[in-house]
């Protein structure tokens, strides 16, 4: 490795779909900027990105890898975010932190539409990217076929900054179409300089063209040069890459074979020249340069499989020194994270670093030395969960610890939630997906020493009754001394969906004394915890309208006897039905999608309350819905593979309603135990 002096910062993230090649982009772009005396690859599980045991065990990004090199003075900072979709909050937490991205995608026509909530999310928030179209030598296509695919999902302009010469196996090296130099790959080697192959002249001219033009709708210069049919300055061009790629108002294309390392110098070249530098990065969000007081924004946190945590930060503004207190903490410790974690004294404006110890912090979270209250920066959107397992821990003893490790493992990946079911009492653990848990099960174990088991979360279904029934219950118990005695005439009625329970009494003539009524409405409570059918009732009316006493024999304890027996009696006479939770969706997809989605939606008991184009998404439906949440748990599965992996949805709790009956009975067939144990069949 060679230490290299430095005059410049870049901070780059590498993203796009699943296994499109991001890891092997990052080693290769170490490999030939000398940072790495072995090139990694993928497959032998030695690679600088992917070091995780998860990550290795699964041969994909799993997390955010962070890598340094120096090129040509410049230290950049790689941010190798996961693929997967079920894990693209990773990505969204650091892209809001980089000064460019790269995107990297395999040059297939129909999986273009893969990359269109990616390009969405960064022209939203205006960040710069290039496009790096990976694995050409797998792809007998026409580069400009795939250009022009891109186009459709991308709201932006792309330029082809190359033309390739060659296709697929056969793909042997590049045009630049800022100089119009040839140069021939080589394995290991910088690509050569060669002549220009006359036979591409005319494909090389309309992909130029392609570039000029669209430069020049930003440049009234370039525009009457190529009007009068001047050739431009590389100069000029390189200025406008430049500026264009800085104000997110192009999309510069670039090829290659990450793995054999073709086409990975050019990309860095570009990066050198046409990335925008931190201080304009740093102006576009909003951030005055000029003011010392340090600015940072967290982008991911990470827990050291020792325990001590990690903040990964952006300084945005000013420097940040080892034991200077920042949002009233003080930064344990300043670390360049990659191959090797380097200790920093201090962090600079534009600098990417790891800060020890911010125990209360989080990812997002802006971070300041300034007493004066800081605006806080726009955090990332956070993805709504949409899969959840029941989890519990294999070993009892374990129980303890599960909720302060949950806590690090949610701060590590803002994507997961967890909750204590009030109705089933399951833990429920929520994310993006099942490989997603799958990785979290996977850290709770190795990270935290917490094997645990999980199950399908069970759906908290209520039962009410459809008819009313006027029950009898007494409780009579004579044992030597005192006996018990309690005896209540119970009105169970059903009320209207939602309005939960109610207890009253219309006692007269105080044939129950008063100070029993407690104790009836108790006994009504607690039988209610479980109905006939093993579920919580809802929706019931319960009054106590008459009954009896004994003057030395009753007691409250007597009355809540006797409620239980109305009840038990009563309910079973009053139609039980069950109730089941309905969610309402919203799914997003694009239009070609929106079919599909109509029937995936009817295929599950699901009501469609209307589509329609979804608002800033061109080419995008969004349909709403009401669904039975038991028909929810793995709606993402079947919707991602049905959409090319891209439909989302979104859900909120809505309303309880009745279970079919036919549905009603193949549920409760099947779940006989749980029914077995409600208090009807007591
Ligand atoms: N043929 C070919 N294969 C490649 C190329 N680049 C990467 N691969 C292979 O593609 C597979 C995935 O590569 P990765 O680098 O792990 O992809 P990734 O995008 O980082 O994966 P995730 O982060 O999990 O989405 C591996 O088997 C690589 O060896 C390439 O240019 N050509």
């Amino acid at each position: 490795m060679k230490a290299q002096q430095t005059s410049g910062i870049r901070s780059v993230a590498i993203v796009g779909p699943y296994l499109s090649g991001k890891t092997t982009l990052l080693e290769s772009l170490l490999w030939v900027t000398d940072a790495l005396t072995r090139k990694g690859n993928v497959q032998d599980k030695n690679t600088v990105g992917d070091s995780a045991p998860e990550a290795r065990d699964r041969q994909m990004s799993v997390e955010l890898n962070v890598a340094s090199t120096t090129y040509n003075t410049v230290r950049f900072t790689f941010l190798d975010c996961p693929g997967s979709i079920e894990l693209a909050q990773e990505s969204l937490n650091a892209l809001v932190g980089v000064d460019a991205v790269v995107v990297v995608c395999e040059p297939v026509v129909d999986r273009v539409l893969t990359l269109s909530p990616l390009f969405k999310y960064l022209d939203d928030w205006e960040i710069p990217h290039l496009v790096f179209l990976n694995k050409m030598d797998r792809a007998d296509v026409d580069f400009m076929d795939v250009l022009n695919a891109l186009k459709t999902v991308s709201s932006r302009p792309l330029v082809p900054h190359q033309y390739p010469i060659g296709r697929g196996e056969s793909l042997i090296g590049f045009i630049d179409l800022v100089t119009e130099q040839a140069y021939h790959y080589h394995p290991g080697a910088p690509a050569d300089p060669i002549p220009f192959p006359d036979e591409l002249k005319e494909q090389e001219q309309i992909a130029r063209m392609e570039m000029l033009e669209t430069l020049s709708n930003f440049d009234d210069h370039l525009l009457e040069e190529l009007l009068e049919e001047i050739n431009p300055s590389e100069e000029e061009i390189v200025q406008d890459l430049k500026l264009d790629l800085g104000a997110d108002l192009i999309v510069p294309v670039f090829f290659g074979v990450a793995d054999r390392d073709f086409g990975v110098r050019p990309l860095l070249e570009a990066l050198l020249r046409e990335a925008p530098e931190p201080e304009t990065t740093a102006e576009r969000r909003g951030i005055t340069l000029s003011a010392s007081t340090p600015l940072a924004q967290v982008l991911k946190t990470y827990f050291t499989p020792q325990g001590g945590k990690l903040s990964l930060v952006r300084v945005w503004q000013g420097a940040i020194a080892d034991g200077m207190t920042l949002n009233g903490i003080r930064v344990g410790g300043i670390y360049e994270l990659g191959q090797q974690q380097t200790s920093l004294n201090q962090a600079h404006s534009g600098q990417i670093v790891a800060l020890g110890r911010m125990e209360s912090i989080h990812t997002g979270d802006t971070l300041t030395n300034s007493d004066q209250p800081c605006n806080e920066l726009p955090k990332a959107e956070q993805l709504a969960p949409v899969f959840a397992v029941a989890i519990a821990a294999e070993k009892r003893n374990d129980e303890v610890k599960l909720t302060s490790a949950l806590a690090k493992l949610l701060d590590e990946d803002s994507a997961l939630r967890w909750e204590h079911h009030a109705d089933t009492h399951e833990i429920i653990l929520w994310g993006q997906g099942d490989i997603h848990l799958q990785i979290a099960l996977d850290r709770l174990r190795r990270k935290f020493n917490l094997p645990m088991k999980t199950s399908k979360p069970q759906v908290p279904y209520k039962e009410t009754v459809r008819k009313s029934f006027l029950s009898h219950g007494r409780y009579k118990h004579q044992t030597g001394g005192h006996g018990q005695f309690g005896d209540v005439y119970l009105d169970i009625k059903p009320m209207p969906r939602g309005e939960g329970f109610r207890f009253a009494e219309t006692i007269v003539g105080g044939v129950v004394p008063k100070q029993f009524f407690p104790g009836v409405e108790m006994g009504v409570r607690d039988y209610l915890a479980q109905g006939p059918l093993g579920f919580p009732v809802v929706d019931v009316s319960v009054t106590l309208t008459n009954g009896s006493y004994h003057s030395v024999d009753s007691s409250e304890q007597a009355f809540k006897q006797a409620a239980r027996i109305a009840m038990q009696e009563g309910m079973m006479r009053c139609e039980p039905v069950l109730l089941e939770p309905i969610v309402r969706i919203t799914v997003s997809v694009p239009t070609d999608f929106t079919s599909k989605v109509l029937r995936i939606v009817s295929g599950r008991r699901g009501q469609i309350l209307g589509y329609d184009a979804k608002a800033n998404w061109i080419g995008w439906d969004e349909v709403v819905a009401l669904l039975p949440q038991a028909e929810m748990h793995d709606l993402i599965v079947e919707l991602r593979s049905q959409t090319l992996g891209v439909g989302f949805f979104q859900w909120e709790a809505d309303h309880l309603q009745e279970v079919p009956d036919k549905v009603a009975e193949r549920m409760l067939a099947a779940s006989g135990s749980r029914s077995g144990s409600g208090n009807g069949k007591k």
